[in-house]
């Protein structure tokens, strides 16, 4: 990939490599400002990079939006969310992509199909595991802080079908809450999607994880197997000790 991207005078991303695989969890972690949201938002397509190629199963692609990301069946969950609060639960699910229902005889007037929005809004998130959610018919802005998060993940485990990109996905949550989206994680891990968690729980993401990979001044310096981890390796590594194991 040797992804590379500048902001005025700060090079956030120095030639950055990365590999998700299919069927693995991935965490990225790093410093403040290593450069962790930058390559993610390269790869989702948010983000046009300066230099660098991304591939997907093995071919090169140059993303040239969202859309076009999702389209290659990558889908993220950002930082804010990214939810509209006076839409419904069901309407944020499709966000942009609403199935239509043709009109009588196949023609118009064509509307929403708001009954298969629903229907498809409910399996979400009861495959999420989210019980704490009485409707999803609710307005998103009467949900808590972590009923948007939990929901954000389910739309995207909804809608992929290759990847999953997750910047601090449970930065909102309790523990049971945490541990549910945990859950989800893997489950669409082992229906072969891959997936990128950024976080800075270390010792969660050693939990979590199949690989950990390491960022540090906009460089990835390590990609190794979680279970050949430690935190203090963790943290070496991202602080600037030497890498040990193989190169990113
Ligand atoms: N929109 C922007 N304009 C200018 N500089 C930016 C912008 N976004 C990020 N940066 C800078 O680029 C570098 C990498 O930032 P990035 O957000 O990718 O890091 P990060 O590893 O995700 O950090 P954090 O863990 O704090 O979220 C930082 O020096 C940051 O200040």
């Amino acid at each position: 990939m040797d992804i590379t991207k500048r902001y005025g005078h700060v090079q956030a991303l120095a030639g950055a490599s990365l590999q998700v695989r299919p069927g693995e969890v991935l965490a990225l972690v790093g410093d403040n400002g290593a450069g962790k949201s930058t390559l993610t938002k390269v790869i989702c397509g948010a983000l046009a990079p300066d230099g660098g190629t991304l591939s997907f199963w093995g071919e090169a692609t140059r993303v040239t939006s969202t859309r076009h990301a999702q389209d290659l069946g990558v889908e993220t969950v950002y930082q804010d969310l990214a939810l509209a609060p006076d839409l419904s639960v069901a309407e944020n699910m499709f966000l942009g992509r609403e199935p239509i229902r043709r009109g009588v005889f196949g023609g118009w007037p064509a509307a929403l199909d708001r009954r298969r929005m629903r229907e498809a809004a409910r399996d979400a998130i009861k495959t999420a595991g989210i019980t704490t959610l009485s409707s999803v018919d609710r307005s998103v802005r009467d949900l808590s802080g972590g009923q948007r998060q939990a929901i954000a993940v389910a739309r995207a485990v909804m809608w992929a079908t290759s990847a999953i990109l997750m910047d601090e996905p449970t930065a909102a949550l309790g523990t049971k809450q945490t541990d549910i989206v945990y859950d989800s994680i893997r489950s669409a891990a082992a229906r072969g999607l891959a997936i990128l968690v950024i976080s800075h729980d270390i010792p969660k993401m050693l939990g979590l994880a199949d690989r950990v990979a390491v960022m540090r001044q906009g460089r990835t310096i390590a990609n190794l197997p979680a279970r050949d981890l430690t935190i203090s390796d963790v943290v070496t590594l991202m602080l600037g000790g030497t890498a040990r194991g193989e190169a990113a």
